[in-house]
């Protein structure tokens, strides 16, 4: 285990914590940047008058209390239709019934625009008493929640109401940071209210805004405190820190602290002596990443940039414990100092959230009866009108009532991001080809609202139990779980409109969930495992119908974040079946696929697929990609279809002249002869001579 991964973070901080997180825990340009991002909200509290008013007082005062905090809530209501319109725009249920349910239209207009300033006072102050309660460490016993119904941009505006000092101190308070998408969540949305004046219909809006910044600045003294304390004893690696040394280069080397690269000697010395100090250690990352992002200027003379980068990555690998294979190959994909953002991303475990299952409930109506039982919650992001991430629960959430009446599955934000893209249609066909245990096989039959038919399938029987479980607790009537290993189709049953491969992958993008990944995956897994996703995706292309009334899609996915189970994969099918091309995803965000990779080119349409990071978008890491599946071209006699110069075959899995072509083994045999090669020599065993095509 890396010295990194030994102080791992815990989960995230309940609500109490989370308003006094360490501003050097979350590294200063960290929160930042969150900040920065319109869809960062404020912490978040129950609605606390109750204790306000009943702190040491009884039983018999806290019910009454909690009657003064109804009849609150019943003022508001007079003006449910405002409340109404609002709490739409943050549960936007796609098939929500806009006139189901019959409001109260109480008509508050006349009431003078003073009289609403006494009742922000009111909220307010009721608010500052309650959250000083709350601070005191008191459990939170499952009071109404308010939603948030702020602008985005509230810190924003907050941020320019304080000094300036203030106001960044005042981010690191701030709950976890919510789920991306940055662009989507921004400020032209229906919630925006900060520049008008107070009106009925957002006078809760503002009461919030106010409780928000009052939250903060309580939180910001606390934090302040606990930061100098932790200052001191904190020893996560921090980007800002390479920023910060940036800036005191000139005094360092005044200070006679230029920083030396060990020689190979003195790395294989330091081996001999145990490893190097973890001190050590973040200082030469620090060092080595600030001396690789301008290297001519301050590389040591006579040290190139493999020297560094090899050190680099020796000393990512020990810091966060991984096997020097995969911290390379992590390494890689992202500019340098990123890529220690996604390594330090690697280490913080993912928001809980939770998909709402319309086969049996409605998003709003899930948060209310999940708020009073003591969850804090709110809407994941606009990406989606079905997730709520959990901040807090004062229950199991894996165990309420709802639950277990499949009112909603505990799901990844990141393993909606495929179903969405797969977009089925009601009446339609699916295929779920790697299905266990049915995250995605349930949200596809809530989409089809139980009628078509999921074919749910998986390799391994053993799961397909929890997969059934999960069907029968849904609630999902059109789901027929099968198994069988997904390279028989579509021979075993084609014709679908719509195909979901969520393949097996190594895991890359979920080592926050399971750190065995840092350690257990060599060379050769990734290579057997490009091998059988080449096979899988064929599959799941012929299995589609081209005739379907809606288009003929197919949707390839991983929780992996490696070049060699993504883009190559696609651009391998898209080589090797001419009737299919890539489509937007549909998803709205994400960083677009490579085209090129290491001196690999892709097919240039493969930008439309999309990967997902944790530490871009708080989320798993993840692949999607989307196909189109067409009616295959007449084959004009003696005349060979081409792709990129290459003889291929149509989506049947023939080629131009009508024979078989099957998936070809022959174009891996020499990645994985050498693989083989590899692997026999690290553990130390004989190495066969290379064969011819291991030579080509
Ligand atoms: C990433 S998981 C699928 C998760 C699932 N889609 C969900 O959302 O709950 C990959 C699944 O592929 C299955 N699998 C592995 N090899 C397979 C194969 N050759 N054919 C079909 N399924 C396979 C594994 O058993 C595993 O359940």
């Amino acid at each position: 285990m890396g010295h990194r991964a030994k102080n791992k973070q815990p989960p995230p901080k309940p609500l109490e914590d989370s308003t006094q997180p360490s501003p050097k825990k979350l590294g200063k340009r960290k929160a930042e940047a969150i900040d920065d991002k319109p869809s960062s909200r404020p912490a978040k509290k129950a609605k606390d008058q109750t204790k306000s008013k009943t702190k040491g007082t009884g039983k018999k005062e806290n019910k009454k209390a909690k009657k003064q905090d109804v009849d609150a809530w019943e003022d508001v209501e007079d003006d449910e239709e405002d409340l109404k319109a609002q709490t739409k725009s943050l549960f936007r249920d796609s098939e929500e019934e806009d006139d189901d349910e019959e409001g109260l239209t109480g008509n508050l207009d006349d009431i003078e625009f003073d009289e609403w300033v006494l009742l922000l006072c009111f909220y307010n102050s009721a608010f500052l008493i309650g959250l000083s309660l709350f601070l005191s460490d008191e459990p939170l016993r499952g009071q109404a929640q308010q939603f948030d119904f702020d602008s985005d941009d509230e810190d924003d505006e907050l941020a320019t109401q304080q000094p300036p000092s203030r106001a960044k101190k005042s981010k690191q308070a701030e709950r976890p940071a919510k789920i991306i998408p940055t662009a989507s969540d921004n400020s032209d949305s229906e919630d925006d209210s900060d520049d008008e004046p107070v009106t009925m219909a957002n006078m809760v809006a503002k009461s919030k805004a106010l409780e928000a910044k009052a939250a903060r600045e309580q939180a910001l003294d606390l934090a302040e405190v606990q930061a100098a304390a932790e200052m001191e004893a904190d020893d996560d690696f921090d980007m800002q820190d390479v920023e910060d040394a940036d800036d005191d280069e000139d005094d360092a080397e005044a200070d006679g602290e230029v920083f030396h690269l060990p020689t190979a000697e003195e790395r294989e010395a330091e081996k001999n002596a145990g490893g190097p100090d973890v001190h050590v250690v973040q200082r030469r990352m620090r060092e080595c990443v600030r001396v690789l992002q301008r290297f001519r200027k301050r590389a040591e003379e006579g040290r190139s940039r493999v020297e560094y980068t090899e050190q680099l990555i020796a000393d990512i690998a020990s810091y966060y414990g991984y096997n020097e294979f995969l911290a390379e190959k992590l390494f890689l994909l992202f500019p340098v100092a990123e890529a220690i953002e996604f390594f330090e991303a690697n280490e913080v475990p993912r928001p809980v959230t939770i998909r709402t299952n319309t086969l049996r409930t409605r998003r709003r109506d899930l948060a209310q009866a999940l708020i009073n039982r003591g969850v804090n919650l709110e809407p994941i992001g606009k990406w989606t009108n079905v997730g709520l991430q959990v901040f807090e629960s004062s229950v199991p959430i894996g165990a309420t009532p709802e639950y277990l009446a499949g009112h909603y599955m505990l799901q990844a934000a990141s393993s909606f991001l495929p179903v969405i893209a797969l977009a089925p249609q009601p009446g339609e066909r699916v295929l779920d080809m790697a299905s266990a245990p049915g995250g995605k096989t349930t949200h596809i039959a809530a989409l089809l609202q139980n009628t078509g038919v999921v074919f749910a399938n998986d390799a391994n029987k053993a799961r397909t139990k929890s997969l059934g479980a999960n069907v029968h607790r849904l609630g999902c009537k059109n789901v027929v779980v099968c198994s069988y290993d997904g390279r028989e189709f579509p021979k075993v049953m084609g014709g679908f409109d719509r195909v979901l491969l969520d393949a097996p992958c190594s895991g890359t993008g979920v080592i926050s969930k399971d750190s065995s990944v840092k350690v257990n995956k060599s060379e050769r897994d990734f290579t057997l495992l490009a091998h059988l996703q080449k096979q899988l995706i064929l599959c799941a292309l012929d299995s589609v119908t081209p005739d379907s009334k809606n288009g003929s899609y197919v949707v390839y996915s991983t929780c992996s974040v490696t070049v060699d189970e993504n883009e190559a994969v696609v651009d391998y099918a898209l080589r090797k079946r001419p009737n299919v091309h890539l489509v937007e995803t549909g998803i709205g965000f994400g960083v677009e696929g490579y085209t090129s990779y290491r001196g690999k080119t892709f097919d240039k349409t493969v930008q439309l697929t999309r990967r997902f990071y944790p530490h871009v978008h708080n989320m798993d890491g993840f692949f999607v990609a989307k196909f189109k599946v067409e009616k295959r071209s007449k084959k004009v006699s003696g005349e060979k279809e081409t792709k990129g110069g290459e003889v291929v075959e149509n989506g049947d899995g023939e080629n131009a002249e009508g024979e078989k072509v099957e998936f070809d083994e022959e174009e891996d045999r020499p990645y994985l002869e050498e693989s083989k090669r590899r692997y026999l020599k690290s553990k130390g065993l004989r190495v066969p001579p290379r064969t011819a095509a291991a030579k080509a």
